[in-house]
């Protein structure tokens, strides 16, 4: 047996093998040391192997798929390994086989995956400055291709967000190194276009990809080479469900870098959770289909406004019919598109069929309650009326309630397979078999006290008593004697007995033969499925938009072909509902108003006034508007956009060592090399990061860059009140401020948007507001006097081409006095102690 399990683990070196032996798959060595760390399981040794005792860990086959998902989420990858030969006759161990390789990028178990996102795999190729991208959903069929330079990478990574990447152990580009997912080298031979192009063909079934727009892609070539040969070798099989393939270009797509997913919250919150995000406010979907499709939406927003159009044209005509009890039928839907692959798989256990069966008897209802005149609409329609030669396959073989397992039986429907009945019968039938073969056998032997039986060591038997013996009949043949009685069995109670006795096992045999050939049946309706799934889908996620909008009071964005972004009373959709939830106030609707006349807005205004909340509403509305969504706003006008970036807050990119501020640099640094006119740019307090004066320059140079070179729409948020000038000599840019109203000391924020530039910051009020200690903020109140009457001294105006002015000193306390005073070197620790006490009660008082 060992020598069998080193031959099956020679081919899964650094994979953990699960071989299967009786109710467990035990570990080995090496295998059994890490599942024992990983999954804290018990570590034993039996036996010696090579003068080696075998240490070996084991988890129960029942209760696998809890181990499995936690060896997922780690990061770790599984090779099953079945008995595949035949228990009672093998001559020595069973034979077994690796029947599958979990990994993270292909599973394709209900019970692992995330019902409401998507797992890709993703291979990743290069070539010179060309990266190539091949992925693929192996629950969903979905096989995708992709190009991209080194600075786009980024985007697309985020965008996909794969669960798993299969690189060349040479290439370790950079962007991976912000991904959570998954990382699996590949040799690099794996990588090779030529075999890339043809395993695609040999994929899809076609002669070339030029029907698929592909045929030129040959880096992506190369990583579709080791995305499908991986996908083969871990399912064990091909991959039938995938029969089309998608080609993703950067151009199609509103580009959203991955700071812009980061800092609009889109799917995950900035501290990595699933709510409250855009996505959790807008995912009310029935299905899991249709939050898949929803994020797949929100993520993969296109530059082309047709389809977006006809989302909100459907949108409109659900809100006008009703929804309510579509949705509510959607409720009680499958996951057809999983069910499908599975399927396709040969994964697919009873009751995933026994719902898609549910579903399809469904679909008549579903179709009267989808209102049909809007094209959207149709094409949803004209997908979900499938063959009626599914619904029929499967309710002619089905059986109406199926068990679990098609290895513990019924599952097949009684009616379809005459064998399968008999054998279901003898089992079910034994009692009334023997009383009926008693009743015939005392009718033609004249033998009153014949009696038909069964015990355990016997079998069946007819016994008849000493004085009946007389009249036994030929075909009696003597089994056993007894005292008082003889026993007897004839050829039909043998032909029975055989029967019965090997009925149940039978059955469950030609269960499992029928089953496979149900199977067999569905390969053929793959495609029509598919779509019926994507249909489902998308009337999910249609009228998931069309509740959200009428619940949230969203309205139809209007598309217009010359450049602006027109928002009357906009909102941002989660601060809202946040506010909302928490009883914390009304939120403040606010304009927006970009043009070709108007292409910067300088923001300024008191902390906490809601500059950020502002600027994030616009890109938010926009981004709704390009996904097919309803907006939050009164009205909505759009011309075209291209990309949205984003260069908001300062989170610290230790790991990768880079400062808060060279962070910020490289941001704003990518935003002005790649936004054009049609870009849509949120810069929020750049150059805070560094000197107030290396700040403020650089601030107002990128202001300068964005309005006169890029020309992209730009809301820029600042503290540095010179840059209130920059309108003056930029005749595209204008000055807002969100207001706050002073009441004594304190401030009140009105979180209103308002012409002009702020009057000024109320920093004091808001540290004050914070809780800061009263002694702290009567020095710094103190302090700002000084430097706002030194400031008015001088020349106030601060021309912002001009070199920098010297830096104003402020005047010096009495903290600082007492600090220049202290000379640490000559301080013993006693005194240095008293002195540090001595500076504290200073700062405080
Ligand atoms: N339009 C609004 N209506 C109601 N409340 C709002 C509005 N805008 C912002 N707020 C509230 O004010 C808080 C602060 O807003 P935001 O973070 O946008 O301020 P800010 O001006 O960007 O502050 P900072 O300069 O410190 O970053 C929000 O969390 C929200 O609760």
């Amino acid at each position: 047996m060992m020598a069998q399990y080193f031959r099956l683990k020679e081919g899964f070196p650094e994979t953990l093998l699960f071989y299967r032996m009786g109710d467990f798959y035990e570990l080995f060595f090496d295998d059994a040391r890490k599942a024992h760390r990983l999954l804290d399981i018990t570590l034993t040794t039996r036996g010696a192997s090579g003068g080696e005792p075998v240490v070996m860990a084991g988890v129960p086959v029942h209760s696998v798929e809890g181990y499995l998902a936690r060896l997922i989420k780690m990061g770790e990858a599984v090779a099953i390994a079945e008995q595949v030969g035949d228990v009672a006759t093998a001559k020595g161990p069973v034979e077994r086989k690796v029947v599958r390789v979990v990994t993270p990028g292909t599973i394709t178990d209900t019970e692992l995956l995330d019902e409401r996102s998507d797992t890709l795999l993703l291979a990743l190729s290069r070539h010179r400055n060309t990266y190539g991208l091949a992925w693929l959903g192996l629950a969903s069929g979905q096989l995708g291709l992709a190009e991209c330079g080194e600075r786009e990478l980024g985007s697309w990574l985020a965008r996909l967000a794969p669960a798993e990447v299969l690189v060349d152990r040479e290439e370790q580009p950079a962007a991976l190194r912000q991904l959570k997912a998954a990382r699996t080298q590949r040799p690099a031979w794996q990588f090779d276009a030529g075999l890339g192009l043809r395993k695609l063909c040999e994929q899809l079934g076609v002669a070339s990809l030029v029907g698929f727009n592909a045929q030129e892609l040959s880096t992506a070539h190369a990583a579709a080479a080791a995305l499908l040969s991986f996908a083969e070798h871990t399912q064990g099989r091909a991959l039938a469900h995938v029969h089309t393939l998608t080609v993703e270009r950067a151009t199609d797509l509103l580009e959203m870098p991955p700071a812009t997913h980061r800092n609009l919250e889109l799917t995950e919150t900035l501290r990595g959770e699933r709510s409250p995000t855009l996505l959790s406010l807008l995912d009310t979907c029935a299905s899991g289909m249709g939050s898949r499709a929803l994020r797949h939406w929100l993520t993969h927003p296109l530059r082309e406004r047709t389809l977006a159009a006809q989302r909100h044209a459907a949108i409109t005509e659900l809100m006008a019919q009703g929804f309510g009890t579509l949705r509510d039928t959607l409720k009680h839907i499958s996951d057809v598109e999983r069910t499908t692959s599975r399927i396709a798989l040969r994964q697919v256990r009873p009751r995933e069929l026994a719902g898609l069966r549910h579903t399809l008897q469904a679909l008549p209802v579903l179709l009267r309650l989808i209102p049909p005149g809007v094209e959207l609409l149709d094409a949803v329609r004209a997908d979900l009326t499938p063959d009626p030669a599914i619904e029929a396959l499967l309710q002619r073989t089905l059986a109406e309630e199926p068990g679990v397992q098609v290895r513990d039986g019924g599952v097949i429907a009684t009616g379809l397979d005459p064998d399968l009945d008999e054998l279901r019968a003898i089992g079910q039938n034994c009692d009334a078999f023997l009383i009926d073969l008693e009743t015939r056998e005392r009718a033609r032997t004249g033998i009153g006290n014949l009696r038909v039986q069964f015990n355990k060591v016997h079998g069946f038997y007819i016994e008849v008593t000493s004085s009946g013996l007389d009249r036994i009949p030929s075909d009696y043949q003597r089994r056993q004697t007894l005292k008082n009685a003889e026993r007897f069995i004839t050829p039909e109670l043998k032909t029975f007995e055989d029967k019965a006795l090997s009925a149940q096992d039978r059955a469950l045999a030609r269960e499992k033969w029928l089953y496979e050939q149900l199977l067999d049946s569905l390969q053929g309706f793959l495609q029509p499925l598919a779509a019926l799934a994507r249909a489902l889908a998308t009337i999910d996620a249609l009228a998931a938009l069309a509740e959200r909008a009428t619940t949230l009071d969203w309205c139809r964005p209007e598309f217009v072909n010359h450049p602006c972004i027109e928002i009357e009373a906009g909102r941002h959709p989660v601060v809202q509902a946040r506010l909302a939830e928490t009883g914390a106030g009304d939120f403040i609707a606010n304009d927006c108003r970009l043009d070709a006349r108007t292409k910067l807005l300088v923001i300024t205004g008191p902390n906490m006034g809601g500059k950020s909340t502002f600027m994030r509403q616009v890109a938010l509305i926009a981004l709704l508007a390009a996904m097919g969504s309803f907006v939050p706003a009164k009205c909505c006008r759009l011309g075209p956009l291209d990309a949205i970036h984003t260069r908001i807050g300062a989170a610290d990119d230790l790991a990768n060592a880079q400062s808060t501020f060279m962070l910020e640099m490289t941001e704003a640094a990518q935003i002005i090399h790649s936004a054009t006119e049609h870009s849509l740019v949120l810069m929020d307090e750049i150059g805070r990061g560094t000197s107030t004066f290396d700040g403020l320059a650089l601030a107002s140079a990128i202001a300068a860059h964005l309005h006169d070179r890029n020309k992209a729409f730009t809301l820029f948020a600042t503290h540095y009140f010179e840059l209130t000038e920059f309108p003056r000599q930029h005749e595209r840019a204008l000055n807002v401020h969100v207001g706050a109203v002073e009441s004594g000391e304190d401030i009140v924020f009105m979180h209103a948007i308002e012409p002009g530039p702020a009057s000024r910051s109320y920093g004091v009020q808001v540290a004050r507001l914070a809780g800061m200690p009263p002694g702290l903020v009567r020095q710094a109140r103190a302090t700002l006097q000084a430097l706002e009457t030194q400031s008015r001294a001088g020349d106030a105006q601060v021309d912002l081409f001009a070199p920098p002015p010297a830096p104003v000193l402020a005047a010096r306390s009495e903290l600082d006095e007492a600090l220049s005073h202290i000379d640490p070197d000559a301080l013993t620790p006693r005194e240095a102690l008293d002195a540090l006490y001595r500076l504290k009660k200073l700062q405080t008082s």
